[in-house]
């Protein structure tokens, strides 16, 4: 569904001895087959939004190459158009109108009858529980009743392919976890092939068949959550013992973890498998005569992945990025 080589985008910013290049996407190879559900994850400023933005024609890749449901990106532009749907991160409703009649008007200017565009707008909005709304103003509705229009508009036409630019951001946790019951229904009810972008890892986690990471422009990593994991961290494994006790606990716990560390009467450290290893550690602690107070085995998240492959947690990746956005002047290419 989706196939992209290379992908480059170079923004150039300022002037004269302010001119700087910006390398927002610097070689992105992407290969999403039908019907599955990616979800594109990576720290604010990374990279996401201008790969979407390329992979939906609306602007031109600098280098590399993309096919989206078939078609070039480039050479066959207005066909991807038709054959994808796509909610921005900006929303696509204007405010001054009733709800009904835009979504009518974004189907139409698909090539959809009048007729059909009421029909399946009607269905969206009750699938989308939006029901009653159809005469209702954009700008008189919730944050999370707006972002569901925003998801009706990108599905007006039956897309069989749906790019969506951070659907949840902004939103409350009911109002998100709703939403993504209707994401996970794209794919279940409709069949659709699902690309998504995040810097929320729960929604990653919780949504995507399979993740890809992108850090500086740059692909890190693309495996499911559970391989991503797996890979890379190990559980977290984390003792409570009493004050003389913890040299010897985080002597036994360093036999078979990595990375052993202590925190007052706390001893952690990360273990493969700890669902098959813990049984046997507490054995050994027992027979060494370690008397536990508690403890706790923690799944690796995403942030430890992302931790691993570029030394930084995602929330620090976007501490440090925030500076950089005020100096940049805009300068699209296409
Ligand atoms: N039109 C533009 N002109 C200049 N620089 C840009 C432009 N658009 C994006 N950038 C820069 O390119 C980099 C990647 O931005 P992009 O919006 O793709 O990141 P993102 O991963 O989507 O971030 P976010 O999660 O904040 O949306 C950033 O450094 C950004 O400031």
């Amino acid at each position: 569904m989706i196939t992209a080589r290379g992908l480059v985008q170079t923004f150039h910013t300022g002037r004269g001895k302010n001119a700087k290049e910006v390398h927002a996407v610097d070689g992105v190879d992407l290969d999403v087959a039908e019907g599955e559900v990616v979800g594109f994850l990576g720290p604010n400023g990374a990279g996401k939004t201008t790969t979407l933005r390329m992979l939906t024609t609306l602007i031109k890749p600098t280098a590399g190459t993309a096919t989206v449901a078939g078609y070039d990106v480039v050479k066959e532009s207005v066909q991807v158009r038709r054959s994808i749907g796509y909610v921005s991160q900006v929303g696509s409703t204007f405010s001054g109108a009733y709800a009904g009649d835009e979504v009518v008007d974004h189907g139409m200017l698909y090539g959809m009858s009048r007729g059909d565009a009421v029909r399946r707008g009607q269905e969206l909005f009750e699938q989308l529980q939006l029901d009653g709304l159809w005469k209702r103003m954009p700008k008189n509705m919730s944050g999370g009743q707006k972002r569901r229009l925003d998801v009706v508009m990108g599905l007006i036409h039956d897309p069989t392919l749906v790019f969506l630019d951070e659907p949840t951001t902004g939103l409350d946790p009911q109002a998100r976890a709703n939403l993504w019951d209707h994401i996970e229904g794209l794919r279940s009810r409709f069949g659709a092939t699902v690309f998504l972008t995040t810097h929320y890892l729960d929604e990653a986690d919780a949504l995507a068949d399979r993740i890809v990471i992108i850090d500086q422009g740059r692909i890190v990593a693309s495996d499911t959550a559970d391989n991503l994991k797996a890979q890379v961290s190990g559980d977290l494994v984390v003792l409570e013992v009493t004050a003389d006790q913890v040299t010897l606990a985080a002597e036994r716990l360093g036999s078979i973890a990595d990375g052993v560390e202590t925190d007052g009467r706390r001893v952690r450290g990360r273990v493969q498998r700890a669902g098959r290893a813990v049984p046997g550690l507490l054995r050994d602690l027992g027979s060494a005569g370690v008397e536990l107070d508690s403890i706790e085995v923690l799944r690796p998240t995403l942030d430890d992945v992302f931790l691993t492959l570029t030394g930084r947690s995602l929330r620090d990746a976007e501490a440090g990025e925030s500076t950089d956005e005020t100096e940049i002047e805009t300068e699209e290419v296409a």
